[in-house]
């Protein structure tokens, strides 16, 4: 399905184009990652929380490997990912509605489109999807066939994700032992045993009380990644046969990154034609008027759930450059779901050079997301973050404060550094607090 006419930035210059449309018709033939009612029911539940009435926890890793979709690597996000959501939803009194950065993150815009090394200038890496990160020039170069291998991995992911969801090992009855390779030596680890304990004693009373335990036995896992790669986007849209929609069912929520936003650009020109829910991401620089842009041809209905605007403001800028936002769209009554992107806008070199972000300035972001938003009386929707569940030393600070000086202990992302477990729920703490003085101000935010 080729109904994409205007310049795609971001796109790898792949040498062999018959190799391409080759792989272009292997992904044609396979079949579908998700299913298109499963994106309607994430729309449904996007449309709640742009009532106000649920939470979206979006996250995972920056750049997902192929040689890191192992089932060990796979579950510790997952339940990074629901231990959070627990954090929200018992501390917070919120439904959460759960999205990974997973099943198909592995293609990565890039600032320069090339990398120079003792004189030797090669091509950028751009994710596993497009070509190797080792810095030869048979790694570098993007080679076609990795798409299909970014495709093989995702599904895999996904179905692990699928079985973790509702086979037994989300349920809620097993709070705890999500926990026990981690309690130990983590304060946030620790702080979690607590709630816990007080989840447990809930279910053991609401079971007393007749309900049916098996209320409490799956949950709801929907997957995103960035619509970055159009050879990998297209062959994977399809038809439904229910209405003859479009949908792109590589993923369940597709979302537009900052740099490939031009509402005059390819990816929202195929975003607009497909109906899956889509997020865009929008910095600091961003006017109200491009958000409207955006919004009209992204949700020309007014579709409540269609459209999430993710904002990557930064620490420093959030309080200034979102309230106009939130108030010109508010004001248009598009019925967006907002959400706090703290990982995009705050990433620093460290004195060695490597990329890092700093746990104060993720969380004085999540802070700023929910001031402006109590200002303005809108609903503060959700985050969407960058984590691993491995205990990487990536991002400083956090409750382990780590150091500018420990970063290279555990550097172990392709692109940008991710939160650690601990750090992840932590920032769920965090957030929980937020969200409860947000509804609540009588009540502490560290509470
Ligand atoms: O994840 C976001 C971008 O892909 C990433 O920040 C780009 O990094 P770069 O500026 O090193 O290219
Ligand atoms: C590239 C990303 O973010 P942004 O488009 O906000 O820079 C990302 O989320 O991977």
């Amino acid at each position: 399905m080729n109904f994409v006419s205007l310049p795609a930035l971001q796109q790898p210059q792949w040498p062999d184009r018959d190799r391409l449309d080759a792989v272009a018709r292997s992904l044609e033939a396979l079949p579908p990652l998700v299913l298109a009612a499963e994106c309607d029911q994430l729309k449904g539940r996007l449309a709640a929380v742009a009532r106000g009435e649920a939470f979206l926890l979006q996250g995972g890793d920056c750049a997902e490997t192929f040689a890191g979709s192992t089932a060990d690597s796979i579950r510790g996000k997952f339940q990074t990912l629901l231990q959070m959501a627990v954090v929200l939803t018992y501390a917070a009194s919120v439904p959460v509605v759960k999205i990974g950065r997973m099943a198909g993150q592995f293609g990565k815009p890039r600032s320069a489109a090339t990398e120079v090394r003792d004189g030797l200038e090669l091509p950028v890496y751009r994710g596993d999807a497009v070509n190797g990160i080792e810095f030869t020039r048979a790694d570098r170069t993007p080679d076609p066939g990795r798409l299909l291998e970014a495709y093989h991995c995702a599904s895999a992911t996904l179905n692990l994700c699928r079985s973790l969801a509702s086979g037994g090992f989300a349920d809620l009855r097993q709070v705890h032992a999500w926990n026990q390779d981690f309690v130990a030596g983590s304060p946030a680890g620790q702080r979690y045993e607590q709630l816990a304990d007080d989840i447990e004693r809930a279910i053991t009373f609401m079971h007393a009380c007749g309900a049916d335990p098996r209320e409490f036995r799956a949950v709801e896992f929907y997957s995103s990644h960035e619509a970055l790669l159009l050879d990998y986007e297209r062959p994977l849209t399809r038809v439904d046969s229910r209405n003859g929609h479009v949908y792109d069912l590589s993923a369940h929520l597709l979302w537009i990154g900052e740099r490939t936003r031009d509402p005059r650009g390819a990816h929202v020109e195929f975003a607009s034609r497909i109906r899956n829910p889509i997020a865009v991401k929008v910095g600091p620089n961003a006017t109200a008027q491009n958000v409207l842009e955006l919004a009209e041809i992204l949700d020309p209905d007014e579709e409540p759930g269609r459209l999430t605007v993710t904002t990557r403001m930064g620490a420093r800028r959030i309080r200034e450059a979102l309230p106009a936002l939130v108030e010109k769209v508010s004001a248009s009554r598009a019925p967006v779901v907002w959400v706090c992107d703290p990982m995009h806008g705050n990433t620093v070199e460290s004195a060695s050079g490597m990329k890092t972000r700093n746990f104060d300035d993720v969380l004085d972001e999540v802070a700023g997301f929910f001031e402006v938003h109590r200002a303005l009386g809108t609903h503060p929707g959700g985050i969407h973050i960058e984590f691993t569940g491995d205990d990487v030393t990536e991002c400083v600070g956090g409750g382990h404060r780590i150091a500018e000086s420990d970063l290279s202990y555990r550097y172990e992302t392709t692109c940008d550094p991710r939160l650690n477990r601990s750090q992840s729920l932590d920032l769920a703490f965090r957030v929980a607090g937020l969200y409860r003085h947000h509804l609540s101000p009588a009540l502490p935010i560290n509470g």
